[in-house]
């Protein structure tokens, strides 16, 4: 096991991490940006090292600073949490390349071909899970999308191949759009991510996104944790995740976390990672049922870092996700098996984001928490970085806690959620705990048949 971890990232996710480590008796090291020089992350962590001013692309998202970091500290590995570096394969492959230093993650070569959308689907459809009806090469011109179009009808997703998270797709409702969708989906592969290949899928249009926790160890025992249902989101932003999917029949559960298991396998990933579905309804079944057997689910794209919402798994499964990547990262073997990974209960995470609901999910320019009392008691998790009378940060992304609610099912769960949001007391900044408060009593939240759309429409059409 390491001796001391340096934690390139801030926030919630980063005190996450050094509690992992506490527990291993790993000594840990944080990193902070000016910004950040009294942010809780510091004040936990056993050193601080400054790797720049505020401007994340300064500090935090610089690969020599960050490293310079590690090597003054004499950590022996680095930790990257989510956002930031924790995707970006060039920075994984100098952490492998820098003597000493181990990074905790998948290697970068499984980034780098997972985070290549054709490369993936192609490794998955050759390992036999099913991916969305579309091409595994990239298109370049109107006639391929026509001929597509011909062949398995419309609306067709154009998706950059550099693409993911909720940039990269344009989608073709019929063939007169073709033209100029595809022309504009080329044109922002180049500008967002520099690379204007793109590639066809055929477009579900009213999908539910489950996602497979998976971790891998380099001995080669793959194991999946579960899945999540994710469909709560605003214009791609989560705001709620929740397992177990209500959506999903114990039949289809067990065939989702295998196909997850075999992509990942046969990807050569090791340590914590996310497989992304898109489920959708067989024709002809009502929205407000479990999905039924003959539902059909499909490969989206692997998120290749530990999630914000692992937390949900943890709280069904009971694993400490952290400390197995670190476990992985430092050799061990998973000495757990498949039929041993047990799921008990149902939780909910809630984003609480510095965001003003009532103007759109506009962040907060600033403000001090004058009083910050989170909720506590059986089955409340708060993980979060924050003590009263903390400054907020606004140079970064806006989430600055969450709230982790477990019950023994769905109904208790989403009970105790209301509870724990009325004890939560957040004084001198907006939060959307409001909002959230809000959702639990919705309809068909409670139904649990929204899709990944709802809120899209919903909110829109109420605004
Ligand atoms: N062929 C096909 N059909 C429907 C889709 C619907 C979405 C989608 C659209 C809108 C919100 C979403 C939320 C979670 C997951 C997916 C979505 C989608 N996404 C959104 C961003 C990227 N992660 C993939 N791809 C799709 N692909
Ligand atoms: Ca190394």
């Amino acid at each position: 096991m390491f001796r001391k971890v340096l934690v390139a990232n801030r926030g919630e996710i980063a005190v996450r991490v050094m509690r992992a480590c506490e527990e291993l008796n790993v000594s840990t090291v944080a990193i902070y940006s000016e910004a950040d020089k009294d942010s809780g992350h510091v004040r936990y962590a056993d050193e601080a090292y400054n790797v720049g001013p505020a401007r994340a692309a300064d500090s935090y998202l610089d690969h020599e600073a960050v490293i310079d970091a590690a090597r003054k500290a004499d950590a022996d590995a680095i930790h990257p949490g989510y956002g930031f570096l924790a995707e970006n394969a060039e920075f994984a492959s100098k952490v492998e390349d820098a003597e000493g230093i181990t990074w905790i993650g998948p290697s970068s070569d499984a980034m780098e071909s997972l985070g290549e959308k054709t490369k993936a689907r192609t490794i998955m459809d050759e390992a036999d899970v099913p991916i969305v009806p579309g091409t595994t090469d990239p298109v370049t011109d109107p006639e391929e999308v026509e001929a597509f179009g011909e062949k398995h009808g419309y609306p067709i997703a154009i998706k950059a191949e550099g693409g993911g998270g909720g940039r990269g797709m344009k989608v073709v409702w019929d063939e007169s759009e073709v033209e100029d969708q595809l022309e504009s989906a080329q044109r922002e592969g180049e500008a967002y991510f520099d690379n204007d290949s793109v590639y066809l899928e055929r477009y579900l249009e009213n999908p539910r996104h489950i996602e497979v926790q998976i971790v891998a160890d380099s001995h080669g025992n793959v194991r999946h944790l579960g899945e999540r249902d994710c469909s709560l989101q605003r214009r791609h932003q989560k705001v709620i995740e929740e397992g177990p999917s209500a959506a999903l029949t114990d039949e289809l559960r067990e065939q989702i976390g295998e196909a997850a298991r075999r992509g990942v396998a046969a990807a050569e990933y090791t340590n914590a990672g996310t497989v992304e579905f898109l489920v959708e309804e067989a024709p002809g079944r009502g929205p407000d049922e479990p999905l039924g057997p003959d539902a059909n689910f499909y490969f989206l794209e692997v998120n290749t870092r530990i999630q914000v919402e692992h937390t949900v798994t943890e709280e069904i499964t009971g694993i400490d996700i952290v400390k197995r990547q670190l476990r992985i990262a430092a050799g061990e073997e998973i000495d757990f098996d498949q039929e041993e990974v047990e799921f008990d209960g149902h939780a909910i995470e809630f984003r609480i984001n510095a965001e003003n609901a009532a103007e759109d999910f506009a962040p907060a320019t600033g403000g001090t928490l004058e009083t910050y009392d989170p909720p506590g008691g059986i089955g409340v998790r708060m993980d979060d970085a924050l003590r009263q009378g903390d400054e907020l940060v606004t140079d970064y992304d806006s989430m600055i806690a969450k709230l982790i609610v477990w019950g023994e099912d769905r109904e208790e769960c989403i009970e105790r959620s209301l509870r724990a949001l009325r004890e939560y007391d957040i004084e001198g900044i907006p939060t959307i705990i409001p909002f959230h408060r809000l959702m639990l009593t919705d309809e068909e939240f409670v139904q649990s048949t929204h899709t990944t759309k709802y809120l899209d429409e919903e909110l829109d059409e109420s605004r």
